[in-house]
């Protein structure tokens, strides 16, 4: 087991690439499950998530190639093999399996999903979705059970707006007899490169990115070469980060348009942002303005980046206030920050930051994949050495990111735990 060591309170400087997007990569990959012969994704991001995923479609058969960020699957020998647990667990977009299986197989045996403890993350609406299609869904000792003789188009009006649930019931409506309308469906731009993967291969969808999803069922679908989108939430960490310690850094390979509601919210505190066609320039900042966020479904601000801002709050003048709506538990870090002397409590589903403070190296520990994120800029922050362990759960979402981040000027690097630091982690 590693954990990252870093050594704070240098400015960062230079150009910092995005990998393709984490959420778009869990997606896409299921997806080829569906399809009768190889399809080649291209720009996949290098992080246990997707290496978890090439475990999970070898496993029930598939010839999975993944190399230079490309990826080849066949899934022509795939069969419908149960995936109860084990590397199920790893993440939360397992759940995808649910859909994909279904949509090829008519029938598939999932072992509930993982990912980042945020408090309760049901997936109701996933399986209310299956069942509109005409699975019978059950759960025993914590796997799901999908069956169906036929799948039929249905009108599905999600109660919750789900990124997972909306693209699932697409996963799972390709192929299903008839139309598919997905009511109150989110609108990330995960889903609409996920249904632009899925159109390729042959599907019918209509309405991907909007709030009604229009799906007509093929018999068959094949394979193609898709490129990923970038990862707007690795982009906006690294905008977060050259906001809270750069001194002019360009982000390359980005989509400003996906990151609307961060730039707004970076210009609000007094943080230049300049965007060009596929790059973002954030600025030096020399007052930094106390303001509140609230995270809202896409195109609001994302919940995946209200970790990070909270620690660019901590430099503002005055008292700050993030609410996060998706996920009112999601504050695990902010015990982290405190004992990096950040002044922040937290109020029902609110984060109160008074600032500024000036952060001191601690040893801390990184609950989440983005509170890993929010611990390592508060590392590259901090007077001193800071060290953070929980690293899985970093690399879970974050290619190269100690390679990335000493290209820009920071010392940061990942060291073996002892067996003491081990136990202590366990037993914390
Ligand atoms: C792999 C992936 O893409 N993960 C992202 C995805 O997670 P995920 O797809 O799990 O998140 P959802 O959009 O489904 O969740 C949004 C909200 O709906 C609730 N809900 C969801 C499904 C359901 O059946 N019932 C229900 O009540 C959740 O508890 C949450 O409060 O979107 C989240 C919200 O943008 C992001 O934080 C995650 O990074
Ligand atoms: C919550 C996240 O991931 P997951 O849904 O995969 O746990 C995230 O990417 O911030």
């Amino acid at each position: 087991m590693e954990k990252l060591k870093i050594a704070g309170g240098y400015p960062l400087k230079g150009t910092i690439k995005v990998s393709g997007a984490k959420n778009s990569a869990v997606a896409l990959i299921p997806a080829t499950i569906l399809a009768e012969s190889p399809v080649t994704i291209e720009g996949l991001p290098d992080i246990s998530d997707v290496h978890t995923l090439q475990g999970l479609l070898e496993e029930i058969g598939g010839n999975v190639t993944f190399k230079d960020g490309e990826m080849t699957v066949d899934p022509s020998s795939m069969i419908s093999m149960p995936l109860p647990n084990g590397k199920v667990k790893k993440l939360r977009a397992s759940y995808y399996l649910m859909g994909a299986m279904l949509g090829r197989f008519k029938k598939a045996v999932i072992g509930l999903p993982g990912g980042c403890h945020l408090g309760p993350r049901p997936i109701d609406q996933h399986i209310k979705g299956f069942e509109a299609l005409g699975a019978k869904v059950t759960n025993e000792q914590g796997a799901i059970y999908l069956r169906a003789d036929e799948l039929r188009g249905s009108r599905i009006y999600l109660d919750v707006v789900s990124v997972g649930a909306t693209i699932n019931i697409m996963l799972a409506a390709v192929k299903a007899k008839g139309r598919t309308i997905i009511e109150n469906a989110a609108k990330e731009p995960e889903i609409i490169d996920v249904a632009t993967l899925l159109t390729n291969m042959g599907a019918k969808i209509k309405g991907a990115g909007t709030d009604v999803i229009r799906i007509d069922g093929v018999d068959r679908l094949d394979g193609c070469r898709h490129t990923i989108i970038p990862d707007r939430i690795e982009a906006g960490t690294f905008m977060i980060l050259g906001a809270a310690v750069g001194e002019g850094i360009l982000i390359d390979n980005v989509i400003p348009h996906h990151l609307e509601s961060l730039i707004a919210k970076l210009r609000e505190m007094g943080v230049p942002v300049e965007t060009g066609d596929d790059q973002i320039f954030i600025g030096k900042s020399n007052k930094y303005k106390p303001i509140d966020i609230k995270t809202l479904v896409y195109p609001g601000f994302p919940t995946d980046l209200q970790q990070p801002f909270t620690v660019l709050l901590t430099k503002a003048e005055g008292s700050s206030i993030v609410t996060d709506t998706i996920y009112s538990a999601r504050f695990k870090h902010i015990d982290e920050l405190r004992r990096m002397n950040a002044n922040i409590k937290v109020e029902g589903s609110s984060a109160i930051v008074n600032g500024p403070s000036i952060l001191q190296g601690a040893k801390v520990k990184a609950s989440d994949l983005r509170a890993g994120a929010a611990l390592v800029i508060a590392g590259l922050l901090a007077e001193g050495i800071t060290e953070v362990a929980g690293l899985e759960h970093i690399d879970r979402g974050y290619s190269d990111l100690v390679e990335k981040l000493n290209g820009l000027g920071a010392t940061i690097w990942r060291e073996k735990m002892t067996e003491e630091e081990m136990e202590q982690l366990k037993s914390s």
